[in-house]
């Protein structure tokens, strides 16, 4: 049997999946605040894993760990591991420009460049080398595009600027840079929260679409999307992560009373 034919039998047998990103007993000071306590979550391949939790219970923190966007903050410390297929993404041999190609990041405001539409998909291809000439940047701005669910509504004008769209289509835009340097994971840092609702049910039909390629982390406050774009959840609270497990198990039947008591609304 072929490799992906047994991938595919595991994945539909529910047998145990790839684990794309592995963190153990990961810690974040600011300073001396501690805002993340010893969390350890396996991120699976080709799902998308919500992170869910009260205001400051350190959500976006742990997301930024996991493409060293922490590293800009001043006073910031990361302990513990993490690691990327097998790899320490911690590990001082590793080019922080090469991680974030690989773990993408699209944030809560949609954040094109001051350029053109096609200047904001092609400016990652062109500086990570990964275009020769115009003939391929135009085939991956088109396909960036295209996964990205944008291309029909701006194919007649790409060069107009990225700035001019709408804020759904920004976002979408966004993707598609995210896209466009082929990355192997796309962190979602509450991205709908900018959107109005019809603008997030496209964002979120597209998650679902892009989780066959990527694999996908989203911090988001919204339970409701949690559920719908989500195979895994994880809560987390006070810096704790407190549970994490199947989606529909963490909404249905939880573990943890805390997690019984954010998920009914008694907090949060
Ligand atoms: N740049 C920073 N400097 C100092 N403290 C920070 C910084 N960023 C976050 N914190 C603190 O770390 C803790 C976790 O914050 P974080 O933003 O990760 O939480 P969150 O769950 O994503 O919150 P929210 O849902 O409100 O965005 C909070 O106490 C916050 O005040």
């Amino acid at each position: 049997m072929l490799a992906t034919e047994t991938k595919t039998a595991a994945a539909v047998n529910g047998a145990a999946k790839h684990v794309k990103m592995k963190a153990s007993d990961v810690e974040v000071y600011y300073s001396e605040k501690r805002a993340l306590n010893k969390i350890s979550l396996d991120v699976r391949e080709h799902e998308v894993t919500a992170l869910i939790g009260p205001s400051g219970c350190g959500k976006s923190t742990f997301l930024r760990t996991l493409n060293r966007m922490n590293d800009v903050i001043e006073g910031c410390r990361v302990g513990g591991t993490i690691l990327l297929d097998k790899q320490d993404i911690y590990d001082p041999s590793i080019d922080v420009v090469q991680l974030r190609a690989r773990v993408g990041m699209v944030f809560q405001k949609p954040n094109p460049f001051p350029k053109s539409i096609y200047d904001n998909v092609a400016y990652g291809p062109r500086i990570h080398g990964l275009v020769r000439n115009r003939e391929e940047t135009d085939a991956v701005v088109q396909r960036s595009l295209e996964r990205a669910g944008l291309w029909k509504e701006v194919k007649d004008r790409l060069h107009e600027g990225g700035t001019g769209l709408s804020g759904g289509q920004q976002q979408r835009l966004c993707i598609a840079r995210a896209i466009a340097v082929d990355p192997e994971v796309i962190l979602m840092d509450e991205p709908c929260s900018a959107l109005d609702p019809i603008a997030t049910a496209k964002i979120e039909e597209l998650i679902d679409e892009l989780r066959s390629n990527y694999t996908i982390v989203i911090v988001t406050h919204s339970m409701q999307q949690a559920a719908r774009v989500s195979q895994r959840t994880a809560f987390f609270h006070l810096g704790d992560l407190v549970e994490v497990g199947d989606t529909a198990q963490i909404f249905t039947n939880p573990n943890d009373e805390r997690t019984q008591g954010y998920i009914t609304g008694r907090f949060g």
